[in-house]
C-alpha cells in the first residue's frame, strides 16, 4: 500500500508537483499517467525519500520510505535503469544488492532468470546491456528482496513489443497475489492494457483518477459514419459537441440512444456506435493533459 497526501514540490517559483494525493492498493496495479514533464519522477522521488517535498507525505506500507529499516525487502524500487554500476556484472549488481538486504545469494541466479536473463547476460558488464537488459536488470533489482510494493517509473522504455508483454504479465501476476505496483508511464497504450487504477497528472496536479473501467464507462459514445461531414453536420444540429479521434471517429460525451436517433432521423448510415473504452480514455487523456507532448502520449 502507498498513501500520498498532498505532496507538493517547488523548484523556485515553479511546481513541479501540486497537491497530488492518491493511494495504491494491494492486489492492483496503479497507472500514474502523464506525458513528459507533469510530475511523475518528481512523485515517484518523494515517495522513495530521494527528495524532499515541500508539503505533503507519503508512506509506503504506512511508513515514511526513509524510516523503513530494510527497504529493500519492503519497497522494490525502479526509477532509473541506467542507474547501475557500468564496470559491474549484472550478476555482481544483483550479489552486492543481496548482500546489503540480507538476502542469501542463492537467489542472485533466480532473480535473473525471473527477468529473462541468462547466464551469459549475468556475466556481462552493465555498460554492454542494451536500455532493454537495464530495464529487466533493474527488475531484478527491484524483486530480489520479494517485496510487496512495487514503484516503477517507466519500465517499459527500451523494451521490444515482446519484452512489454512479458513484463505486463509480470506485474499482473505480483499484484494477482496481493502486491502493490504504481507503474508510470507517458503512453497511455502502456499502462491501460495492465492497470486497475488510473492516476493521470499534467501540469504537477492530479487531473483524473479512479478505477480504470469506471473512467471507461464516464468516456461517452464513440461513433462513426461512413460520411464524417455528414455526422459533424448532425452532431452539429442535435448539440451534441464531439471529438473527434485520431483514426477519424468522434466521441461525444452522452449516451448511444441519443446520437443514434440523431443519426437515424436524418438517414445516417453508421458503421459503428459503441461505449468510447479506450477510444474515450486516449480522447480524455489528450483533453485533460493538452501540452506539448500529448500526441506523442497516444502513438
Ligand atoms: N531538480 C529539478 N530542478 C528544477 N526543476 C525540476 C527538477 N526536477 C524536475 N523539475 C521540473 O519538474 C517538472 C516535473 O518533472 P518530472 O521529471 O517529475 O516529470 P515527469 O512526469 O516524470 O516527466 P518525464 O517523463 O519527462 O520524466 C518538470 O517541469 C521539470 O523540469
Amino acid at each position: 500500500m502507498i498513501t500520498v497526501e498532498n505532496l507538493t514540490k517547488r523548484y523556485g517559483s515553479h511546481n513541479a508537483v501540486n497537491d497530488v494525493s492518491f493511494t495504491c492498493e494491494p492486489g492492483t496495479v496503479t497507472g500514474f499517467l502523464g506525458p513528459n514533464g507533469a510530475g511523475k519522477s518528481t512523485t515517484m522521488r518523494m515517495i522513495c525519500g530521494l527528495s524532499t517535498p515541500t508539503s505533503g507525505s507519503a508512506t509506503v506500507r504506512g511508513v515514511p520510505y526513509r524510516r523503513l529499516g530494510n527497504p529493500g525487502r519492503e519497497v522494490g524500487v525502479l526509477l532509473d535503469a541506467s542507474a547501475q554500476h557500468p564496470g559491474r556484472t549484472g550478476k555482481e549488481v544483483l550479489t552486492l544488492a543481496a548482500m546489503t538486504m540480507g538476502i542469501d545469494s542463492k537467489e542472485v541466479p533466480r532473480a535473473l532468470d525471473r527477468v529473462g536473463l541468462n547466464t551469459v547476460a549475468g556475466k556481462r558488464r552493465v555498460r554492454a546491456y542494451s536500455l532493454g537488459m537495464r530495464q529487466r536488470l533493474g527488475l531484478a533489482l527491484a524483486l530480489l528482496g520479494d517485496p510487496a510494493v512495487l514503484i516503477l517509473d517507466e519500465p517499459a522504455n527500451g523494451l521490444d513489443p515482446e519484452g512489454i508483454f512479458w513484463m505486463r504479465g509480470l506485474l499482473r501476476d505480483f499484484a494477482d497475489r496481493g502486491g502493490s505496483v504504481l507503474l508510470s508511464s507517458h503512453l497511455l497504450r502502456e499502462v491501460e492494457a495492465v492497470a486497475d487504477r488510473l492516476v493521470v497528472i499534467g501540469g504537477g496536479k492530479i487531473v483524473a483518477q479512479g478505477d480504470k473501467a469506471e473512467l471507461l464507462a464516464q468516456t461517452g459514445t464513440l461513433v462513426r459514419a461512413a460520411d464524417p461531414a455528414a455526422l459533424a453536420m448532425v452532431l452539429d444540429r442535435a448539440g451534441l459537441p464531439g471529438t473527434r479521434t485520431t483514426d477519424g471517429a468522434v466521441v461525444v460525451p452522452t449516451g448511444s440512444e441519443v446520437i443514434g436517433r440523431a443519426a437515424a432521423d436524418a438517414g445516417l448510415v453508421l458503421l459503428e456506435l459503441r461505449p468510447a473504452g479506450s477510444g474515450g480514455l486516449e480522447q480524455m487523456f489528450l483533453t485533460l493533459t493538452a501540452g506539448d507532448s500529448v500526441k506523442e502520449a497516444v502513438r
